[in-house]
């Protein structure tokens, strides 16, 4: 409820007795053997009411918990008005507080006619209409470049939430990409960023997607300047600039001053958060890259979660349940981080994505209401590949002192069967494996056993795997548009219950704007020793320094 703190709930303090009792009798190898049916009662398969096609199973079992700790999480849920709140953000009210904003990425894939009485809803199909016509101009090559040749790179250049949605699902959907099309990604202010890329691009076969929610982005808009630079030192004429240069905004002001006639706009609407809008015309480079067919798959995939979220109950609501999973261990448990592991290369940019999803979103230690929380919110989300993680940071979530919840992901088919599927089935051996063992474990007297009766006791000692460490198995047939849209969807709605949970505005992003705010006024005083005012001892020493050594 608005201004109660989670932890005034009396499910919370059920939670935090039950923890202090139990949570050192909570063994996974014990649960497991005292109940055979505990895979089949903690695991269930997602089938997506529009395509039974989109598919997957999530495999809960291997978590420290019961049923009676998963009933309390329950009712947690309710007794925050989880459901209530979930029914506003559905029917476009203005729950992001501090911005009075709708949020509304679930209007962008609302394939079942909701209605959502939000300005701006209504033009969602002509906003996909014109997606749709433009992707197909491109990848057709009927829309030509100012020498009359076909396009034949496209430089999305944004940051945040205008990069890194479509750089994962551009990457997680590679087998679908047109491959005479070459994609690239400039987000990084380093001018390094823009320069490599300009390097390997021909002017003349060029698309730049310049994609700024508020136009106004330090990076973005410099990035696009130095762009628009290079290619008019080539085109020469600024007429042609129409060809090569497009925007993906809600700023249409800002846009047509940058130079990018209104024509050349794909709108979207300040309801679309930065970190949600991969769904909305920030999808552009998607749909140029996968066709837009499969992007409208990604999209209807996303509203299969949704319409699962909005009308699953809460005991089989598969958000939910990831959500209050993630509170036991990050409230409960006391745990810092949680781990996304896919074991599917082309995922390899899920983390990164999530990272700015979830911690842009639940980072935060004041309530709606204004009180400070006593108690932890978001955890830092980190991860990587399988099974390059394994040969680098596993031995820390095997053996470290840290309790590290991981969530594992599989596509139980893969997009390159060479060897005869040889590699994957490596793969997915290893995609087993690894909860296995976080899990069970490897005891003293296994290691005694294995290693023999003189074996030095430093060395047993160093060889056991405590084991009852939690994770959550997400397997699916195959990674395929829609099952991507399902994935990411589940995860946006997980960040949505824990918000609403912790009574947190997960959909603004105050804490980025003070860096930004100083990084202006540092600007303006870096050229002489005597401009520099105003800072603490370490800073000034710092401009110091680098005034001894810059170059114009
Ligand atoms: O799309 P833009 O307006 O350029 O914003 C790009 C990004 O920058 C901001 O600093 C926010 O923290 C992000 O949420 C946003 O995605």
């Amino acid at each position: 409820m608005p201004g109660t703190l989670a932890s005034e709930y009396t499910a919370w303090k059920k939670l935090q007795q039950i923890y202090d009792e139990q949570h050192s009798k909570l063994v996974l190898k014990d649960l497991f053997a005292q109940d055979p049916d505990r895979f089949s009662k903690f695991s269930k398969e997602y089938v997506s009411k529009d395509d039974p096609a989109t598919t997957f199973l999530l495999d809960y079992s291997k978590n420290l918990v019961t049923e009676t700790i998963l009933n309390a999480l329950f009712e947690l849920v309710r007794e925050a008005g989880v459901e209530q709140e979930r029914d506003a953000l559905f029917s476009g009210k203005h729950i992001n507080t501090s911005e009075d904003r709708a949020v509304l990425h679930v209007a962008l894939r609302n394939f079942s006619g909701w209605k959502i009485p939000e300005p701006g809803v209504e033009d969602v199909p002509k906003v996909l209409d014109h997606i749709r016509s433009f992707t197909n101009a491109v990848r057709s090559g009927e829309w030509k470049g100012y020498t009359g040749k076909p396009i034949k790179s496209i430089v999305n250049i944004g940051i945040g939430g205008s990069d890194l949605g479509p750089v994962m699902v551009t990457e997680a959907l590679k087998p679908y990409s047109k491959r005479d099309l070459e994609a690239y990604f400039v987000s990084n202010i380093d001018g390094t960023h823009i320069a490599e890329t300009l390097r390997v691009c021909d002017p003349e076969t060029t698309l730049f997607i310049i994609a700024s929610k508020t136009f106004t982005t330090q990076e973005t808009i410099t990035n696009a300047e130095s762009a628009r630079e290079w290619f008019l030192g080539h085109a020469k004429d600024k007429a042609h600039v129409a060809k090569h240069f497009v925007a993906l905004s809600t700023n249409t002001k800002a846009v047509t001053g940058f130079g990018i006639s209104a024509d050349n706009m794909f709108q979207f609407w300040d309801w679309v958060g930065g970190r949600y809008s991969l769904w909305s015309a920030i999808g552009l480079s998607i749909a140029l890259v996968i066709g837009y067919e499969n992007f409208e798959a990604l999209l209807r995939g996303a509203h299969g979660m949704d319409k699962h979220f909005r009308e699953t109950p809460l005991e089989s609501n598969l958000p939910v349940i990831l959500a209050v999973l993630g509170i036991w261990y990050n409230d409960f448990y006391g745990a810092q981080t949680h781990c996304l592991l896919p074991y599917d290369q082309y995922l390899h940019k899920f983390a990164d994505y999530f990272q700015q999803g979830d911690m842009e979103s639940n980072g935060k230690f004041v309530t709606k209401s204004g009180q400070r929380v006593n108690y932890q919110t978001g955890p830092i989300i980190w991860g990587a590949a399988g099974t390059n993680g394994q040969h680098s940071f596993y031995q820390l979530l095997h053996q470290g002192t840290k309790l590290v919840p991981a969530d594992f992901l599989a596509p139980a088919t893969t997009h390159n069967p060479i060897a005869n599927s040889k590699h994957h089935r490596i793969l997915l051996s290893n995609f087993f494996a690894q909860p296995e063992a976080l899990a069970f474990g490897k005891s003293e007297e296994q290691v005694r056993a294995e290693l023999g009766t003189s074996a030095p006791e430093p060395l047993v000692k160093s060889k056991v795997f405590e084991g009852n460490r939690p994770s959550n198995s997400i397997l699916f047939p195959l990674l395929t548009p829609a099952t991507l849209g399902a994935l990411i969807a589940l995860y946006e709605h997980k960040i949505f219950v824990q918000g609403a949970i912790w009574g947190i505005n997960s959909y603004d992003q105050m804490g980025v704007e003070l860096g930004k705010v100083l990084a202006k006024a540092i600007l303006a005083q870096l050229e002489k020793p005597s401009d520099v005012k105003g800072h603490d001892s370490s800073t000034a020493g710092l401009i110091h320094y680098y005034q001894k050594y810059r170059k114009e």
